[in-house]
């Protein structure tokens, strides 16, 4: 057989059936769903499709709901939700978990949190599985060794009635992290500085598998960081081949394989990785060495640069589309051409989202905290990816870190990376943000998003305004 890449191996293997005569990039297949994830804001029509057609869930074990997007975060939050339809959603879906036996960590279950934070901490998803759940993000699976990308709402009750999908293969993209990263810079740096590079959709039409000595070097956390947001660049599809760091991950999570299925289990996840002479339709690298911390300044993900840098000026940008873009998001920034961005004040600082909320995350911006105080004028919120992420932050002294900086330590949730909870930003306020998406209106009508990793937000929640966190390190 030709050598294969680890996506051909994970697609072939999970080929119930060809649905035309082609094999390449394009051909559509049936394709076999290992686990799925569910939440209360894309799930309701799919259940409500399988209730209309009188079908069951085909395999109810191998699906986990969770409540994340609508929740409050308060400290002290009950089940009520903020608005009527964010409770007619989780109500829903509670009824819909108990009537087709589907597994349901509701808002005031003791293990809720942010499904991306909350299946992999739990071990629900393991190497050499293929994930298909109703949110984009579902891409974070990658750093596990498993092929996670987001489906629509019809896909979900296909998935849900039959435990398969319709699937079109993608083209192949290999992107390698060579060396290692300087002090200061993180994974968050690593995926932004890939979308900056290969823009909002470089990645659009491919599977995405990350390699090299960079990704090696990287906790299985900050792996997950940078498989979360490739989506951002328009990856649908992203992958890491897993190795010992997984393994040593996985080894105490409560729904891994134990014992002799665990051996097994490792044997078989050591043979997942690419071919050493396979075919990629498209390779990339990255210097590891040459990526400094970034922000984004405008209101897609690849608008961003260096934190040392300035405001690009527009009029210097030779293509009119782009040049049209990037006006338009200065106007929406109110932020004019040639400002250092390290002098552009905030008045929020949000840690939490999928992408930057886990008890890594939280210790390097409680690192940045320790000792300090956030500026007058700004205020601060941590919201941990997960209960779990918060009970383990709470026993290592995180929370009281964070409060003594005077962040509000909150419940989990998606919370301010999205405005559709009554976490929100006003009009016009502007926000240091470890999340991942800074679209107009994100966070909140007319607020204002930064991109960044935690570190930084925490840095610039202390000085007041956009901050290279290294120089908090030179102090210290
Ligand atoms: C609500 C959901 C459809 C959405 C996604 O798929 O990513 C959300 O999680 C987001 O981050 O915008
Ligand atoms: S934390 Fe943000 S990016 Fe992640 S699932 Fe929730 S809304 Fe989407």
């Amino acid at each position: 057989m030709s050598p294969r890449t680890l996506y051909d191996k994970l697609i072939d293997s999970h080929t119930v059936a060809r649905l035309d005569d082609c094999t390449g990039p394009g051909s559509e297949i049936l394709l076999y769903i290992d686990r799925t994830v569910l939440n209360e804001y894309t799930s309701p029509q799919a259940f409500s499709g399988l209730r209309e057609a009188g079908r069951r869930v085909w395999r109810p074990g191998a699906a986990l709901a969770v409540v994340d997007h609508v929740n409050p975060t308060a400290p002290n939050r009950g089940a009520a939700m903020p608005d009527a339809g964010g409770a007619q959603q989780v109500r829903y879906l509670g009824e819909n978990c108990r009537d087709f036996g589907i597994e349901l960590f509701d808002v005031l279950h003791p293990l809720q949190g942010i499904e991306h934070v909350v299946a992999p901490e739990l071990g629900f998803i393991l190497p050499g599985m293929i994930v298909g759940a109703g949110d984009s993000h579902t891409t974070t699976y990658g750093a596990l060794g498993a092929l996670g990308f987001g489906i629509g709402t019809s896909d979900i009750e296909h998935y849900l009635a039959t435990q398969t999908l319709r699937y079109r293969r993608m083209r192949t993209m290999r992107i390698m992290l060579d060396g290692i990263l300087s002090p200061g810079v993180t994974a968050k740096d690593v995926v932004m500085a890939l979308i900056r590079t290969m823009g909002a959709s470089g990645a659009t039409g491919y599977a995405v598998e990350f390699a090299g000595k960079g990704i090696a070097a990287l906790p299985v956390e900050g792996r997950m960081t940078i498989c979360n947001m490739a989506v951002e660049g328009g990856a649908r599809g992203v992958i890491m081949a897993p190795d010992e760091a997984v393994f040593n991950y996985l080894t105490d999570k409560p729904r891994a394989p134990k014992g002799n299925v665990w051996e097994a289990a490792i044997q078989h996840w050591s043979t997942l990785h690419s071919d050493p002479d396979a075919v990629f339709d498209r390779e990339v690298s990255l210097q590891a060495a040459e990526i400094e911390p970034l922000v984004t300044w405008g209101i897609s993900p690849d608008q961003a640069a260096p934190v040392g840098g300035r405001v690009p000026d527009p009029g210097a940008e030779p293509d009119a589309d782009r040049r049209r873009d990037m006006a338009r998001a200065l106007a929406y920034m109110d932020l004019a051409p040639g400002t250092a961005l390290e002098t552009v004040r905030i008045q929020r600082a949000f840690i939490g989202s999928c992408t930057n909320a886990r008890l890594s995350d939280l210790r390097e911006a409680a690192g940045v905290l320790r000792g300090r105080r956030i500026a007058d004028g700004v205020r601060g919120m941590v919201v941990p990816g997960s209960s779990s992420v918060r009970r383990a932050a709470e026993a290592e002294g995180l929370d009281r870190v964070f409060i003594e900086a005077g962040f509000e330590w909150r419940q989990s949730g998606c919370s301010l990376c999205l405005a559709m909870n009554d976490d929100m930003l006003a009009p016009g306020e502007r926000c240091a943000s470890s999340t991942n998406r800074n679209f107009e209106g994100r966070q909140g009508a007319g607020g204002r998003t930064h991109l960044m990793s935690p570190a930084m937000v925490a840095a610039a929640a202390v000085t007041g305004h956009l901050t290279d966190v290294r120089r908090f390190a030179r102090e210290n």
